[in-house]
């Protein structure tokens, strides 16, 4: 099945979240499910917080990189536009907000959902929520702008 990141090109597949060219990255693949996003990721033993439970900091790399490209796919949608048409929709994280709701436990696959709260401009919020065996341990919000052409300058 195509994912969301299939459609970044390959200059900017480098990120260290969802980069599909990053060979240390977690390379997260993010669908599209009715009006919602979903990514299964699997923490390794090295995802450690306190013995057991997973490190809060990857927890937010998961919400961002969910986030952003729950943002191009909502844009795309909105357009009318398949998924990476040209010219090519591309979403950084303007800002992230997270809630660690419950310790997450390490050992099994977690599940990703998000959901567009708004969409106005070069802007988009999205909502989303991590669940490890359906109960939800983390909610956040990301803030992702349309990346800039003059990016970095
Ligand atoms: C392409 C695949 C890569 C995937 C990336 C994965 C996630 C990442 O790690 S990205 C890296 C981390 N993020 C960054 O480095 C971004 C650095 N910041 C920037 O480049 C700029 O500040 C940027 C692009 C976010 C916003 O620039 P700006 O000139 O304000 O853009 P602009 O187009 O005017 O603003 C867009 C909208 O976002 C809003 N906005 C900008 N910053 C913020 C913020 N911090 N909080 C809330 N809203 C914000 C603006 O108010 C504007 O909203 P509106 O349209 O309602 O007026």
């Amino acid at each position: 099945m195509q994912a969301i990141q299939d459609s970044y090109p390959d200059n900017v597949a480098h990120c260290y979240g969802c980069g599909s060219q990053n060979a240390h990255g977690h390379r997260i693949r993010t669908f599209q499910e009715g009006e919602e996003t979903v990514t299964r990721f699997t923490p390794e033993a090295y995802h450690t917080a306190i013995p057991g439970f997973v490190y809060g900091g990857l927890l937010a790399s998961l919400i961002d990189c969910h986030g952003t490209a729950t943002a191009a796919a909502a844009r795309y949608r909105a357009e009318g536009r398949e998924i990476g048409s040209a010219p090519v929709l591309r979403f950084v994280t303007a800002s992230l907000s997270v809630s660690f709701l419950k310790p997450t436990p390490l050992g099994g696959e977690l599940e990703i959902r998000g959901r567009v709260k708004e969409l106005r401009g070069r802007k988009v919020i999205v909502e989303a929520s991590v669940f490890a065996d359906g109960v939800e341990t983390v909610r956040g919000e990301v803030v992702a702008a349309e990346m800039p052409a003059s990016f970095g300058n």
